[in-house]
This record gives structure tokens, C-alpha cells and sequence, in this order.
């Protein structure tokens, strides 16, 4: 783990100032990231995926304790910096680009690697990262329904995402983050994070937070596509009634005509608002959706 002193020198050495549009918030404080590496309890079976390394402070202690590390960092020269610090490590692969290839699709060169070593290593695989704020919602609504299938994700984040991960039905923060978390996992609140264990500081409160895949929810989900796609329609229009959001349904859901009944089989009554409509019942009504069109 690097002091802020050494986070300073290594960016001094390639000329790097930290890029606020890249989220460059970088943590300084060690206890912290020992505290989130203690949670997820990496062990040398395991697999990581770090999205936005930085200088390399979290990289570091990754390497060590898991069996492979996936890196894959935007900024070019991030990259060399954390070439140089992990160098001889040969359980790294960094890949220098957009950790998202497009708003619902996490970069397919990582995603590849990351599906080669699941055939390898037989423990789990998990997001460990100090997130780039712009990304991190849409990063982890792509991830909780991936192939390869994360176990779990330790993370930093803006204290609103992590607001948004683990908000219930009728709360103001409750929208497709939490839905899908909590359809497929456990979301748990970790530690409350202020501005200063950041360098720079930003301007927003922090938190980490860890998630859970659970098994048993997971079997649950008969078409991962088919609930990210109708949640979507639905909280698109959070506040309109079930039955009158059915007109906006894309045109592979435009064949059916028997919507009350599907809300019936998924216990939802018609006039709920969508925002209060709990994550079981959305999964209830993916499955219905996912048998009609079969
Ligand atoms: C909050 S910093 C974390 C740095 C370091 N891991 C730490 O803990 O101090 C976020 C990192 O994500 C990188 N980043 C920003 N947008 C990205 C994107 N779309 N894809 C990959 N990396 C990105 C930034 O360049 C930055 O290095």
C-alpha cells in the first residue's frame, strides 16, 4: 500500500496530475484498505478483478494474496505507473481501456481472461476495486448478471451508489442497482467513508460496500436478460402504475397481450408503482415473462 507522499512521487515521475474526470480520488489511508481486503478475504485460489488501479496502491497487496489479478485501467499512464510497481508479478493481467465497452457491456477482453482463469482456479471470483465513480453503477449492473459469474465485489463508492445498492422497495434511492443486487445477492454496508482519506479530496462522501451472490436467489433467475430488460421498462417510469408501463414494453415483449395475469402469477397488483414493487416480485414476474415467450 502507497503513502500519499509515494502516490505523489510516482505520479511526479510520469509527469501525471490526477484527472477529476477519470475519478482520480486515490485512497490514502492504509487502514482502510486493509479494512476491505480483511473483508473479502482473498486467499491464492481466488480471483480479482480491479477496475481503475491508479498507482497501483490496491494492485499491490491483490497480487499477493490472489491467484490472478485482472486489471483494467483507462488512463495510459496509470498503467505505466502500475507496470512499474507490480513488476515480476506474474499473475497480473493489466489491460490498458474503458472498463465498459458500451453502457451494458463490461470490456470483452477482461471479461475473456477473467472466463480462461475461472477454468483454472477453483475459488471465487470478485470485484475488489476503489471505483471510478462515473462507471460504478452501470459497471456493477452489468457484473451481478455476468459471464463469468462473480461470487462477490468489494468496493469503494460515491455514498449515493452505495445508497442506491442496497435501498429497498419504496425508498427514494430504490432503482435498477438495487433490484438486481438484491435479486441476486446480499448487500451489505461496510464502512462509512468522509472525503480526507482521499487524495484529493473529493467533493462527495464515500462508502465501501460489499455484495454477496446467493445461490439460492440466483436459482431463482430463470433469464438474467429478460429481468434486466423488463426491470428496465419499469423503473423507466417509476411512477406510473405496472399496467400503464406495459405500453412501453421493446417490441420482443409486444406479443403479449396478458399482462394482468403475469402480475397476477408475480403477486403484483397492476396499480403498484413500479419504485415499490419488491426485487422477488420483479424476478417472479421475469420468470412468467420468460415462459410465455417460450
Ligand atoms: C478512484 S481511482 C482509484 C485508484 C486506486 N485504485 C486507488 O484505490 O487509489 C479510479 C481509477 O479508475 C480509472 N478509471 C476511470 N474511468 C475508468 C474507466 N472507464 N475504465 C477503467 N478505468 C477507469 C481512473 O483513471 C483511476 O485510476
Amino acid at each position: 500500500m502507497q503513502t500519499k507522499q509515494e502516490i505523489q512521487a510516482l505520479l511526479a515521475g510520469v509527469a501525471a496530475v490526477p484527472n477529476h474526470r477519470l475519478g482520480q480520488n486515490f485512497l490514502i489511508d492504509k487502514n482502510l484498505l486493509e479494512f476491505l481486503l480483511q473483508q473479502a478475504s482473498v486467499t491464492a485460489d481466488d480471483i480479482v478483478f480491479e477496475v481503475g488501479c491508479g498507482t497501483g496502491t490496491l494492485s499491490q497487496d491483490l497480487s499477493e494474496r490472489a491467484g490472478a489479478v485482472v486489471i483494467v485501467e483507462y488512463d495510459r499512464l496509470m498503467c505505466r505507473i502500475t507496470a512499474g510497481v507490480l513488476a515480476g508479478r506474474e499473475n497480473v493481467t493489466m489491460i490498458n481501456a474503458d472498463a465498459l465497452d458500451n453502457k451494458n457491456k463490461v470490456n470483452l477482453e477482461a471479461m475473456q481472461r477473467l472466463a480462461a482463469l475461472r477454468r483454472q482456479f477453483k475459488g471465487r471470483l470478485m470485484l475488489i476495486a476503489n471505483l471510478p465513480y462515473q462507471i460504478a453503477a452501470s459497471l456493477m449492473c452489468n457484473l451481478v448478471t455476468a459471464e463469468p459469474v462473480f461470487d462477490a465485489m468489494y468496493i469503494t463508492v460515491q455514498k449515493e451508489v452505495a445508497q442506491r445498492m442496497s435501498a429497498g422497495a419504496g425508498d427514494k434511492h430504490y432503482g435498477i442497482l438495487s433490484i438486481l443486487m438484491q435479486a441476486a445477492g446480499n448487500v451489505k454496508l461496510l464502512r462509512k467513508l468522509g472525503p480526507d482519506v482521499f487524495w484529493p479530496a473529493p467533493k462527495v462522501e464515500s462508502a465501501m460496500v460489499s455484495y454477496v451472490r446467493d445461490e439460492g436467489k440466483c436459482s431463482l433467475i430463470e433469464n438474467p436478460d429478460i429481468l434486466k430488460r423488463l426491470i428496465s421498462v419499469f423503473m423507466g417510469h417509476r411512477r406510473k402504475m405496472m399496467k400503464a408501463c406495459v405500453k412501453f414494453v421493446p417490441e420482443e415483449f409486444s406479443g403479449i397481450n396478458e399482462w394482468d395475469s403475469l402480475f397476477e402469477t408475480a403477486r403484483i397488483n397492476p396499480q403498484d408503482r413500479p419504485e415499490k414493487v419488491r426485487p422477488e416480485q420483479y424476478v417472479e414476474l421475469a420468470n412468467a415473462v420468460s415462459q410465455r415467450l417460450k
